[in-house]
């Protein structure tokens, strides 16, 4: 300890023990990195030429939004990150940061970045950006996610909302298309994370969150997860036919779609307590939604330079 801190401590100030790695982490990064990513899609496919200037200042709005909602989730679910083996290293159940600092961030970052979004991008997508904070925040964290097995169906509303909030910063509206966008993370959700909890159901059970394996049990999730990659993976598709993707994108989509399915059924057939499918399908729902839109991405780049839409 510093001769600072140590007179600090004489006189009852606590010095905060946080690191910028700590607030950094706070943000979620790796998983709001995929959500900012569908952001950046849905405002480059979005129709008619943006101000790249404005362009990058609505995804760096939109990616400090995500990261407070992050920082806001980890400042209310403290008490059950510090119960389960995946989060209880988290900066606040490990005391690194305080939840004083946790809220605080959120709270600045939020009406930073909605601010930011209105005033220089457009009100449609900053109204957007600050349903989607207060979405993930308080119907997901604060009530749906300890209350209901259904939580993350609902809750997963908030996660397919960013590739409606990038098409409204380009556009200021919301089209059939982006709404096309937010169908297919709505309905990737319960898969991707349903075949997580298979695997982690002794955590959830530890915190008492009411998951649908430990809720529902193993054989109805798995049944469940398989109906979502059927529902899932024509809906995938459907950029193609809506005319905003070529038939390139259709073709991938199909492929990436029979592979979730296949991945699905694997954990549908999987016996009691085989958990390598469950991992498999979750490893690949990332791939896939990644895969999903940077052919959509990579589609309406080439599709512009050779003019076709
Ligand atoms: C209610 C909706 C969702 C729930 C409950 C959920 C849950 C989870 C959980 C618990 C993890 C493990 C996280 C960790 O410990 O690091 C995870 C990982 C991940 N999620 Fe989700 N997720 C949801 C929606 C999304 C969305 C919308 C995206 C992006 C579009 C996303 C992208 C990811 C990624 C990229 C990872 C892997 C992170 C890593 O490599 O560590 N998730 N998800
Ligand atoms: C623009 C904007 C605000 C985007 C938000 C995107 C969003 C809501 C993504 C949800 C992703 C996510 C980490 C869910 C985790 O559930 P959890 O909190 O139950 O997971 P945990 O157990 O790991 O904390």
């Amino acid at each position: 300890m510093s001769t600072r801190e140590s007179r600090l401590e004489d006189t009852g100030i606590r010095l905060s023990e946080a690191t910028a790695a700590d607030f950094f982490a706070l943000l979620k990064p790796r998983v709001m990195a995929l959500a900012v990513f569908t952001a950046f899609v849905g405002l480059m496919t979005a129709p008619g030429a943006m101000n790249p200037v404005i362009a990058v200042i609505a995804i760096a709005a939109i990616a400090i939004g995500a990261g407070a909602a992050g920082a806001l989730n980890m400042w209310y679910d403290a008490d059950i990150d510090a119960l389960m083996s995946r989060t209880a290293k988290r900066p606040v159940p490990s005391g690194r940061v305080s939840p004083g600092e946790a809220l605080g961030f959120g709270l600045v970052l939020s009406a930073l970045s909605v601010m930011t979004l209105g005033v220089l991008v457009g009100w449609l997508a900053a109204s957007l950006l600050a349903f989607t904070i207060f979405f993930y925040v308080v119907i997901y964290t604060m009530w749906l996610k300890r209350s209901t097995p259904q939580n993350i169906v609902i809750g997963g509303a908030a996660g397919a909302l960013p590739p409606v909030i990038g098409w409204a910063a380009a556009t200021g509206a919301v089209g059939i298309e982006s709404s096309i966008l937010f169908l297919i993370i709505f309905l990737w959700t319960p898969p991707h994370f349903w075949a997580l909890a298979l695997f982690k159901v002794g955590d959830y059970a530890a915190a008492g969150i009411p998951m649908m394996p430990n809720v529902a049990g193993e054989a109805s999730t798995r049944k469940q997860i398989f109906a979502y990659a059927l529902i899932l993976a024509p809906i995938g598709v459907l950029p193609w036919p809506f005319g905003f993707a070529s038939g390139f994108y259709g073709a991938v989509a199909t492929a990436l779609g029979i592979g979730f399915i296949w991945h699905a059924w694997k954990v549908l057939a999987a016996p009691d307590k085989e958990m390598r499918p469950a991992k498999a399908l979750f490893a690949f729902s990332i791939a896939y939604l990644f895969a999903i839109f940077a052919t959509l991405l990579a589609d309406t780049i080439v599709a512009r330079a050779v003019g076709s839409f």
